[in-house]
C-alpha cells in the first residue's frame, strides 16, 4: 500500500488526516527503520508493508470510538498506540511495554513527533495493574497473547462500562471460544467483532464492554516476559 492508498482508505473510513499528521507517519517510519538497523523492533521493514500492516491496521479499530483515555498494552514499536495519538490527537494515550530498548526507542518517537499527553511506561501490564485499576475509556493489544490472557492483562485497567479491544486475525473466533471463561470471570460482554480484509490477510477486531468490577486476583503472574510462550508474532511474519 504506498502512502496515498493509506491516505485514500483513511478517508474512505471516515478518517481525514492532515499533511502534518501524513508528515508525522513518515518520520515515525524513518525511525522505524532507522533504529531497527540497531535492534529487533519489527519484521515489516518495507515502507509499503508499514503503511498498510502497522498504520493502518493500527487505526481503523478506532474509527468512530468516543474516547478520552486509551492504554495499549505490549505496545512494542508503538502499534496500535502511536498511530492511534497521530490520527486523533486528543486521546491520552498510554503505552506498556516492559521491555527498555522499546521504551527509549518510543520516547525518541515521542520526541520526534511532538507527541503531547502520551505516556511511555516500561512495565508488564500485570505490575502496571497495580495503580491503574479501573483508570481508562479503553484498553488495546495487539499481538501480545492469546485472547484468554490477554483479556486478564487488559480488563483491570479498564473502566467499569469501558471498553477491551482485541486486535487479531483469523484464529479469532477459535480464541473466543476458548477465552469464554475468561469473559464470565472479568464480567465482559462482547459487544462487537469487527471484519476487515488487508491485502495481507484477514484482520478481526473484538469490542468488548467491562460490565463490572475486575476481581481483586487478577491480573495473575504470567512468569518472566522472556519465556512468555504467549506472544502472537504470526501477524509479524
Ligand atoms: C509481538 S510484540 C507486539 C508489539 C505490538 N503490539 C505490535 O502489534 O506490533 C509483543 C509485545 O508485548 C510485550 N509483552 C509481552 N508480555 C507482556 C506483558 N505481560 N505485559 C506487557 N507487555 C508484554 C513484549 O515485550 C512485546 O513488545
Amino acid at each position: 500500500m504506498t502512502e496515498h492508498e493509506f491516505r485514500t482508505a483513511c478517508a474512505e473510513n471516515g478518517i481525514l488526516l492532515d499533511d502534518a499528521q501524513m508528515q508525522q507517519f513518515r518520520t515515525y517510519t524513518d525511525l522505524l527503520i532507522e533504529w531497527n538497523r540497531k535492534m529487533n523492533l519489527t519484521a515489516i521493514t518495507d515502507p509499503e508493508q508499514i503503511w498498510e500492516k502497522h498504520y493502518l491496521d493500527s487505526i481503523l479499530p478506532f474509527s468512530g470510538l468516543d474516547i478520552h483515555t486509551l492504554a495499549d498494552v505490549g505496545t512494542g514499536a508503538g502499534f496500535p498506540g502511536i498511530p492511534v495519538k497521530i490520527t486523533w490527537p486528543q486521546i491520552r494515550v498510554t503505552l506498556v511495554e516492559p521491555l527498555k530498548k522499546r521504551c527509549r526507542f518510543l520516547e525518541a518517537v515521542k520526541e520526534a513527533l511532538h507527541l503531547e499527553d502520551l505516556e511511555i511506561c516500561p512495565e508488564r501490564a500485570e505490575e502496571f495493574a497495580a495503580g491503574h485499576r479501573d483508570a481508562f475509556d479503553a484498553v488495546c493489544s495487539r499481538a501480545v497473547a492469546r485472547l484468554s490472557i490477554l483479556l486478564e492483562l487488559t480488563a483491570p485497567l479498564a473502566k467499569p462500562g469501558g471498553l477491551v479491544i482485541a486486535l487479531k486475525g483469523p484464529g479469532a473466533a477459535a480464541e473466543l471460544r476458548a477465552a469464554a471463561p475468561a469473559l464470565e470471570a472479568l464480567h465482559l460482554k462482547l459487544l462487537k467483532e469487527t471484519d476487515t480484509s488487508l491485502s495481507a490477510g484477514e484482520r478481526v477486531n473484538l469490542y468488548f464492554e467491562k460490565q463490572g468490577p475486575t476481581p481483586a486476583d487478577y491480573p495473575r503472574n504470567f512468569g518472566q516476559i522472556k519465556k512468555h510462550p504467549l506472544e502472537d508474532t504470526t501477524w509479524q511474519k
